[in-house]
């Protein structure tokens, strides 16, 4: 059965890579740092995919904390970046089956891209760290470009970049802000059952396929293409 796409967009955290544990550690060691009490790995989980300054906000919100504006947030966040950079080697954790379906993707001439919100400055060592240096031909960041996931323009700047339409590209992904974004390019989407959404229905997104491996992408042909 032949992939009906010409290139396939990753997102990272809870698609590609199970980096919730090294993330959470850094939330809290940040929240320690600030005087607030450690969360479990769980609650950690369910605010990470919409960027780091969301994922910071939301932890100082549930800890109930007077959120600092301006340059009290951004001393919190210059925390929370180096927690962050010394968690990379515990966010190196690749979901089974991750890859085996990029190497048969690239096999069979498939384009390959990462569209994360994760911050660009930690993709590289993540990348290197998870031995992956060679494995993506474009790569947007959460403050690559002035708008990210949701927002459409991350997806059809690497679309555009590869000379192709929304229509040519798979967006892959495990949350809502995948899928919006998705929505928003008129690009077809893929999800993975497995990552970190919330408060997300993922047989109601509109998906082009639901998977519980990314090794599913390259299973059948699809319903309707
Ligand atoms: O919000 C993040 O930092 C992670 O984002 P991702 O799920 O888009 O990789
Ligand atoms: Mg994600």
């Amino acid at each position: 059965m032949t992939f009906p796409y010409r290139a396939a967009l990753f997102d990272l955290d809870g698609t590609l890579i199970d980096s919730a544990g090294g993330i959470a550690e850094a939330v809290n060691r940040t929240l320690l740092d600030l005087g607030h009490a450690a969360q479990d790995e769980a609650t950690v989980r369910a605010w990470i995919g919409d960027g780091a300054r969301l994922l910071l906000r939301r932890a100082l919100d549930h800890a109930g904390a007077i959120l600092p504006d301006g340059d009290g947030f951004e001393s919190a966040y210059a925390l929370l970046m180096r927690h962050y950079g010394d968690s990379l080697p515990r966010q190196a954790v690749a979901y089974p089956g991750v890859e085996q379906a990029l190497e048969r993707l690239h096999g069979r001439g498939v384009r390959i891209a990462l569209c994360t919100n994760k911050p660009a400055r930690f993709i590289d060592p993540l990348l290197h760290a998870l031995g992956w240096e060679a494995r993506f031909e474009a790569i947007v960041g959460g403050d690559t470009l002035p708008e990210r996931k949701p927002d459409a323009r991350p997806l059809l700047h690497i679309a555009e970049g590869f000379g192709l339409s929304a229509r040519e590209c798979l967006m892959v992904g495990d949350s809502h802000t995948d899928a919006e974004a998705a929505r928003a390019a008129t690009m077809p989407l893929a999800l993975v059952d497995y990552g970190y959404r919330r408060d997300f229905d993922l047989d109601s997104a509109g998906a082009w396929r639901v998977v519980g491996d990314l090794r599913e992408l390259l299973a059948a042909a699809p319903a309707a293409c």
